[in-house]
């Protein structure tokens, strides 16, 4: 029997470290019968997209092991062929992964790579680029731009971003095009959903499908400070489309202009997008393994998605000279 060939492609810096394990565990639990597989690191941010690109036509499956900036980088370069993207969830934040329903521990990731089971998915193109899972303009996008500069990564380093940003950020105007509306208005956000969530299970637009070929459009507008912690709520119960500032709408094509530059993200990623965005949704454009139906889901995993938000467990200093460990 062919085996199917497989690349994974390592981001070393992504999230909180979990993918310095990575190499070993594709080793032992990869399905050696049915597939054969190359290692490859990133060395710097674009790289991904350069390995990706080459691999077209040598594998059949290209794994992004990183957070949603890796599997930007890499899904991008897979659009519209027949090569397939696979995701080991090791970001910070992990959105697309996390809506396709990948599990988060790596062993678990990678049993769903040996089923190879596929599924073709929207994308989104903004002005020139892609965007897999969400891209935004406004409070998200001067977020993803801050976040870019901090050392401290993970779930952790993003909830103290955003607190300490929340309370200077200042809305900007917009004139929005979307189909055949338009709108002028002071947002707070606007952002357009492919898959309903940014990442950690944060669901900004509950209700979008991943493959219905329509661009879930969510505009929250200017607000007084003091509805924050009501806007943190919805978002969090997943009933932000019920909130009264918000503008909930589903399309294929948007336009947005400001007369102030446009601060953007894609899936996370910190872009400058000018004075105007034009995003497309294109339908079933991508292909991307998924776990199967019947995939077992691991009573550990929930346990699992809870120990992302906490510090790591420091390591207990090394005891004095004269002090002898005792043997147990
Ligand atoms: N070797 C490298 N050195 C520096 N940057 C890199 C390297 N490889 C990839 N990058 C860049 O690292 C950035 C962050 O990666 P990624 O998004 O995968 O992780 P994350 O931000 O921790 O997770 P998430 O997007 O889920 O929050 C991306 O912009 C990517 O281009």
């Amino acid at each position: 029997m062919k085996k199917h060939r497989v690349l994974f492609l390592i981001n070393p810096i992504s999230g909180i470290g979990k993918q310095r394990t990575v190499e070993k565990a594709v080793g032992d639990e990869i399905d050696h019968e049915k597939i054969e597989f190359d290692i490859a690191y990133t060395e710097y941010a674009g790289h991904a997209r350069e390995l990706a690109r080459n691999a077209v036509g040598k594998y059949d499956v290209v794994v992004a092991v990183g957070g949603d900036g890796t599997v930007n980088e890499v899904g991008s370069s897979l659009i519209n062929t027949t090569t397939a993207l696979a995701i080991i969830p090791t970001g910070s934040g992990n959105g697309l992964a996390r809506y396709l329903d990948i599990p988060l521990r790596v062993n678990r990731a990678l049993q769903v790579i040996n089923h190879l089971v596929k599924k073709d998915i929207d994308t989104l193109r903004v002005n020139e680029q892609v965007s897999l899972n969400v891209a935004g303009i406004g409070f998200d996008g001067h977020i993803s731009h801050q976040f870019a500069k901090e050392k401290n990564r993970g779930p952790a380093g993003y909830v103290k971003l955003i607190t300490k940003e929340y309370a200077k950020y200042k809305s900007s105007v917009y004139r929005i095009s979307i189909d055949n509306k338009t709108y002028e208005l002071p947002a707070f956000m606007l952002t357009f959903a492919n898959s309903s969530q940014w990442g950690n299970n944060i669901h900004i637009a509950p209700q979008a499908k991943i493959d219905d070929g329509l661009i879930d459009v969510c505009i929250i507008k200017e607000f007084p400070i003091y509805d924050g912690p009501s806007l943190l709520i919805s978002i969090l119960d997943q009933s932000v489309d019920q909130r009264r500032y918000d503008v909930v709408t589903r399309a294929k094509h948007i336009t947005i202009e400001s007369d102030e530059k446009l601060v953007g993200h894609l899936d996370g990623e910190p872009v400058e997008l000018g004075h105007r965005a034009e995003i497309r949704i294109h339908p079933l454009s991508l292909r991307v393994i998924i776990p199967p139906k019947d995939f077992r889901k691991n009573l550990l995993d929930p346990l699992m998605e809870l120990k992302e938000f906490l510090p790591p467990i420091p390591q207990l200093p090394n005891l004095p000279k004269g002090f002898r460990q005792i043997k147990k």
